[in-house]
């Protein structure tokens, strides 16, 4: 009698361990397995929001091997995942994994981490932040497993739903895994009373009733379409991925006839539309030689922009802004142009463009003949941004001796200095270090945004020596707040305010016509302040105060009213009169030019 009971008890058991399995185990498997979906969706995500995968391409690393790398990367991760899935079950004694045939689990949850590699892709294509993206990552997983459980299951259990439906919804990843999981576990369940004796094996697959001949065969084509579709989307819609590409890229010809037809049509809506009265005469010039480089199609210059425009749409209710309006310039080789200009001016938002950050609202630019717009992977390969140098086709000793040289070039070799981790580096050497790296692969177009900044005066001589030596066969635009750095540095300088270039021309050029006065300085007691004015209103009543604090003066003089000569004779007169403590007559310095020219563009936006 004990004995019955005890066998009824342990039937009952069985039977409420196989009705939870049956209810949940299919629904767990599917969790278990998505779990690795988020993960893969915000690490896409992540590069693409911290704009790590335009500084790869930057840097030389094509699409076509970064998605052979970051695959690999996930295939390996998921490979262990589902191993040690797999392993656990079979130790625990799972019934799935003793009912089914090994080769037969391998092969369905392989194929599905192949195809949920090609999802992950696919929908990274279509978020760009990543919290968005790990909110709905987890949903995802979280709700696509209650829809197999609650909606699919049901759907498969009634013989009156259509099969071709069935085929429609297993063609959404996660019901396809809940499929095979569902069918593992009724042929276990069918399978437990005759002791496993019978796993499952690839004949049974073929089996009409279960479906999982088709759910394969989908998953397998799904993977395969899926991957070509994200590549195409991360192609064309691009979101933190640099600059969009035309629909039509893979039909190359095509697109560079419809990029030559955008060209002249930009050029003919310029010439109907941009007539801008304000814009100063040497900006002008360096318009007109763009229209006429372009016209001829001369691409000779290893820089052609020609109106570029940046205006960032409004976001959270803030006004649009435009941050670059119409830019013209034309840089030859071995040439190095300076951008100056107050912060916001707009500098980095065209820096940005030129080197596929972000997209050009309107307008065009050229780098050594190729389109900013469609042609940025080949501009990358000769752009001046390159620390993983072996991917510019360096190899074996010619790499060694890029690397040597280039370290050597900014003093960071000897003294096993080379052999340091960069992050053990002082900011000076950090940054010498930067300027090495842009300059290997010999680029031929360089980009250096402050490249001195945080040096000591040494450090800096050496560096600048390095720059001059490294124009010699290369354009290079180089952004810089230091006046000193950019006069001698600096073949040309724009002076760049408020989105537009208020001028344009070599520095002594530019002091020249933007300068125009003197600067005199005169410091004496506090009680022969009055003298000090009496003595600059004789020499010019057009004089005006610049500065003064407790005994010293500064005061602009027009050139034009004044000969230096006078100058010096009416401070000796003075120096009769009352005692002088110093005194000095400076020309004009780049410094004043960039304050004048920055204040005017200010004051003109201002009243606009
Ligand atoms: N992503 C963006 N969305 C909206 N406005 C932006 C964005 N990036 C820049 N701006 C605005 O565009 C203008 C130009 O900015 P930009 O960073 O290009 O100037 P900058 O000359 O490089 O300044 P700085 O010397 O401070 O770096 C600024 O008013 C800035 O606020």
């Amino acid at each position: 009698m004990p004995q019955t009971r005890l066998l009824r008890r342990s039937d009952m058991i069985d039977v409420m361990v196989g009705m939870v399995l049956t209810l949940f185990l299919p629904l767990l498997f599917t969790w278990i397995i998505l779990q690795l979906f988020p993960v893969m969706l915000t690490s896409l995500v992540y590069e693409k929001q911290q704009k790590l995968r335009v500084m790869m391409k930057m840097h030389g690393l094509g699409d076509g091997p970064y998605w052979m790398i970051t695959y690999s990367y996930f295939l390996f991760l998921s490979s262990v995942y589902i191993l040690g899935f797999m392993v656990s079950g079979y130790l625990i004694g799972l019934p799935i994994f003793k009912c089914t045939a090994f080769s037969i689990l391998f092969t369905f949850y392989f194929t599905y981490i192949y195809l949920q590699i090609s999802f992950a892709f696919l929908m990274a294509t279509l978020s760009l932040h990543v919290k968005t993206a790990t909110v709905i990552a987890h949903m995802f997983v979280f709700g696509s497993g209650l829809l197999g459980m609650y909606v699919f299951q049901s759907v498969l259990q009634s013989p009156s739903f259509s099969r071709d439906w069935i085929i429609i919804l297993e063609m959404f990843p996660p019901f396809a895994l809940y499929r095979g999981n569902y069918e593992f576990q009724e042929y276990t369940q069918r399978e437990r009373y005759l002791g496993y004796a019978v796993k499952m094996s690839w004949n049974d697959i073929n089996d009409g009733e279960n479906g999982m001949r088709r759910v394969f065969i989908l998953m397998a084509i799904e993977w395969f379409v899926m991957l070509i579709v994200a590549y195409y989307l991360d192609q064309v819609i691009s979101l933190g991925n640099g600059v969009r590409k035309h629909p039509l890229f893979f039909l190359k010809n095509m697109s560079k006839k419809l990029s030559a037809s955008n060209q002249q049509l930009a050029i003919q809506t310029q010439q109907l539309n941009f007539r801008d009265e304000s814009e100063k005469p040497d900006v002008s010039q360096e318009r007109e030689k763009v229209k006429e480089l372009i016209l001829l199609n001369d691409t000779t210059d290893s820089i052609v922009c020609d109106n570029l425009k940046k205006v960032y749409p409004s976001i959270d209710g803030n006004p649009e802004k435009v941050a670059v309006r119409g830019l013209s310039l034309a840089l030859g080789r071995g040439e190095c142009f300076g951008m100056l200009g107050p912060n916001g001016a707009g500098k980095t938002s065209f820096i940005s463009m030129m080197i596929g950050l972000t997209e050009p609202t309107s307008g065009m630019a050229l780098v050594n003949g190729l389109d900013i717009q469609t042609d940025m992977d080949q501009i990358y390969a000769s752009m001046g941004v390159c620390p993983q140098h072996e991917l510019k086709n360096l190899k074996g000793s010619d790499l060694t001796e890029a690397v040597e040289e280039s370290l050597k070039s900014v003093n960071l070799y000897h003294g096993g200095v080379a052999d340091k981790q960069a992050r053990t580096y002082s900011g000076g050497m950090k940054r010498r270090l930067s300027v090495a790296i842009s300059l290997i692969g010999d680029p031929k177009v360089v980009y250096m945004d402050e490249p001195s900044t945080g040096l000591d005066p040494s450090s800096r001589n050496h560096l600048w020596n390095i720059v001059k030596r490294a124009k010699k066969d290369r354009a290079i635009i180089l952004t810089t707040h230091s006046m000193e750095e950019a006069e001698a540095l600096c073949d040309r300088l724009g002076i760049f305010a408020d989105g537009s270039l208020q001028c344009i021309g070599n520095p002594k050029e530019l002091k020249a016509r933007y300068g125009g006065s003197y600067v005199f300085t005169m410091t004496t007691s506090v009680d022969q302040e009055e003298e000090v004015e009496k003595l600059i209103c004789g020499l010019s009543s057009n004089a005006s105060k610049i500065y003064h604090l407790s005994g010293t003066q500064k005061f602009e003089i027009s050139k034009k009213d004044v000969r230096i000569g006078d100058v010096f004779r009416a401070v000796e007169n003075a120096k009769r009169e009352f005692p002088i403590y110093a005194w000095g007559l400076t020309d004009t310095t780049l410094e004043d030019v960039f304050i004048k020219v920055a204040q005017a563009a200010l004051a003109s936006s201002s009243t606009m």
